[in-house]
């Protein structure tokens, strides 16, 4: 009698039983327990993150860039590695690949870059996250977002805790990122809401360290980078002109390597370490809280207290030159880090007086400017 289900009928209980695992499963070929995606690996902060997760041998790392404000230089230490794949890949395009986390960096960070072609940036943030957004639904993936401390924009409550909705200016120079931040946590949200997707939001503040650009433009890489450039400049000239020093001074002086503190200059920010922060994005992917969660480190400076601080630590010769701002810089900036704290039992270990030398070394690395002796 002929077998009552055959494997070609699509009702039988044979055909709805899964497929058996790839003869390959459990072959000699590496198999890592969790595949992760870092959009935006390739830049400053993804870089870091990299490396930290590539130290567990359990996980198979990819990163995605388009290399706007990245650079492949800052991976070069995995590039060939058996866990590691690097794709050049712009987040506002789909991306079909199998993932178990998403950690969804890309977007330029520093205001002259992200000012540079506005439209891109509101795009990267919204077609880029809906894109990831729809890539963490189709596989199933956890997805966290690197916000930013620019979603309270020039805030009227100081310090910030995560319960505050922020002031931000929806059609000023800096909106394409504020807001394009803003909409993406929104799309987070509603992604979670409506299709039960898990995410995080961790709101960043301020973050400094080595593989910054040098041309980068924020704060605390300008400082350095104007405060060592000012140095070889001076003291090279006074090497070889010694006996005209007051004129090589004065040329020091026009150089423009001043630290350009914009006015009014008592506008504060918390600067917070690389490392710190990489540890407190890995700590929110793995709990169990969406956010958003502040992480940054609430010790507060002025720019005029950083520019000092910069000077004393590494070039007491530099001048200080109060230069002119751009539209709508947030007047201070301060994280509550209580919730970060209590739920992630993180807290930055990095003061900035120790978190700036070890910048230091890696601009003067890459200046090629040692440290006079
Ligand atoms: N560094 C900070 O102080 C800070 C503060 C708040 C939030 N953040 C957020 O953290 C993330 C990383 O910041 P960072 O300081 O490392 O900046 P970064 O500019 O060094 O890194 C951003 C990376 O994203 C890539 N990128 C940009 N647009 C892309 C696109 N459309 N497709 C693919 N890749 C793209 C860049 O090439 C770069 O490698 C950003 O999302 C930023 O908004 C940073
Ligand atoms: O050379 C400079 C550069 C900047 N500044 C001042 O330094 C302060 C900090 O400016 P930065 O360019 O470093 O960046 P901001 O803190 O304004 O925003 C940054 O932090 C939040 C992140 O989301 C973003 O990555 C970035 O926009 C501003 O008040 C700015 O006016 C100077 O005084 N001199």
């Amino acid at each position: 009698m002929a077998k009552e289900y055959s494997n070609g009928n699509q009702n039988s209980p044979a055909a709805r039983t899964p497929p058996p695992p790839s003869p390959l499963r459990f072959s000699k070929f590496f198999q890592s327990n969790m595949r992760i995606l870092i959009t935006g690996g390739a830049g400053f902060i993804g870089s870091h993150l990299v490396d930290k997760l590539m130290e567990n041998e359990k996980n198979e790392v990819i990163v995605a860039d388009n290399y706007f404000t990245g650079s492949k230089d800052n991976l070069k230490k995995w590039i060939g590695h058996p866990r590691f794949e690097l794709v050049r890949h712009d987040v506002t395009e789909p991306l079909l690949i199998e993932v178990d986390q998403i950690y969804h960096l890309a977007c330029p960070a520093s205001p002259i870059f992200y000012k540079y072609n506005p439209v891109k940036t509101t795009k990267t943030n919204v077609i880029g996250t809906l894109n990831m957004l729809g890539l963490a639904k189709r596989v199933g993936a956890r997805i966290l977002l690197t916000s930013t401390s620019e979603v309270y924009g020039d805030p009227l409550v100081h310090p910030q805790d995560e319960s505050y909705w922020g002031n931000v200016n929806p059609i000023g120079v800096r909106s394409c990122y504020d807001e394009g931040k803003r909409v993406a946590e929104t799309l987070m949200f509603d992604y979670h809401r409506q299709h039960g997707i898990e995410i995080r939001i961790a709101r960043i503040f301020n973050t400094y360290g080595p593989r910054m650009n040098i041309d980068d433009g924020r704060v605390v890489s300008n400082f350095i980078a104007q405060a060592i450039r000012g140095l070889v400049y001076f003291y090279s000239t006074y090497a070889i002109l010694s006996s005209i020093e007051l004129f090589s001074y004065a040329i020091h002086l026009c150089s423009g390597e001043s630290l350009t503190v914009q006015a009014p200059g008592t506008q504060t920010r918390s600067f917070c370490y690389v490392s710190d922060m990489v540890y407190g994005l890995i700590r929110l992917m793995e709990g169990d809280n969406t956010g958003p969660i502040n992480i940054g480190n609430p010790g507060e400076f002025t720019m005029l207290e950083l520019a000092e601080t910069v000077k004393e630590l590494i070039n007491p010769e530099v001048e200080i030159a109060m230069v002119e701002n751009t539209p709508d810089d947030p007047r201070q900036r301060k994280p509550v880090i209580t919730k970060a704290n209590e739920l992630l039992g993180w807290e930055p270990k990095v003061k900035l007086r120790d978190g700036l030398p070890l910048m230091e070394e890696d601009f003067r690395l890459r200046l090629g400017v040692a440290r006079k002796k």
